[in-house]
């Protein structure tokens, strides 16, 4: 599987506000905009392009656009933090949305939302969610495109875990992993570690579980 490191200064000052316990929700939602625009950007690099003719106040010249805006689908809660910021750089993209609530217990997500288009072959999709921890979110929600009949997937996260970007690696499914830093690993509790906490509950504050 295709991992890029997004590891440039700009996004690793954003993720470091991400990772300091200090930082209220205000600024965390902040430093997660900033950074989801840098990893859309480097995401973005290799999509199709096509050209057309514009005419410049001087002389005629080619234009370039994204030849097929990618689908971009945030996983509920915590993906939606990089939405906006995803749909200000692609503003032509559409939106389907997956909701997945890990179980405290076992781990393992379960889904409590599915909004998406029902065919996807040919057409390249963005998932957005800060953390990659054990994988099992990811994989499901990446599972759900696949059968759709997506080929191109590229997961855009924050945080990923070596178990994670492995399950995804051994999942086989056709996606290729953005991220902004690979962390040393997991907890007991499959937090990621140093990682920067409850990435839902650092933005919109902690939820009673269903
Ligand atoms: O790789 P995994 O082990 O599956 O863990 C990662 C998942 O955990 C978090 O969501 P969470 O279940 O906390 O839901 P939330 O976004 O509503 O907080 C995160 O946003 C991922 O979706
Ligand atoms: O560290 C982690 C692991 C899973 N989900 C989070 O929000 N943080
Ligand atoms: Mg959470």
């Amino acid at each position: 599987m295709d991992v890029l490191v997004v590891d440039h200064p700009l996004a690793q000052a954003r993720l470091t506000a991400m990772r300091d316990a200090r930082t209220d929700s205000a600024a965390f939602r902040a430093a997660l905009h900033e950074l989801t625009t840098m990893l859309v950007y480097e995401a973005a690099r290799t999509l199709a392009v096509e050209h057309f003719p514009i005419q410049t106040p001087v002389a005629p010249t080619q234009g370039t656009r994204l030849a097929d805006p990618p689908l971009l689908v945030p996983v509920l809660r915590a993906g939606l933090g990089m939405a906006d910021a995803a749909l200000a750089l692609l503003p032509e993209s559409s939106m389907g949305f997956v909701g997945l609530a890990r179980d405290e217990h076992t781990f393992e997500p379960r889904a409590y939302m599915e909004s998406l288009p029902v065919d996807l072959a040919g057409h390249p999709v963005f998932v957005l969610d800060p953390m990659l921890a054990t994988g099992g979110s990811l994989e499901h929600c990446c599972r759900l495109l696949a059968d759709r009949g997506c080929t191109e997937i590229i997961v855009l996260c924050v945080l990923a875990a070596p178990a994670g970007i492995e399950r995804l690696d051994r999942s086989g499914l056709p996606l290729r992993l953005v991220t902004a830093s690979i962390d040393e690993g997991l907890n007991e509790k499959a937090f990621i570690v140093p990682g920067l906490g409850d990435a839902g509950d650092r933005q919109f504050g902690g939820m009673p579980r269903f």
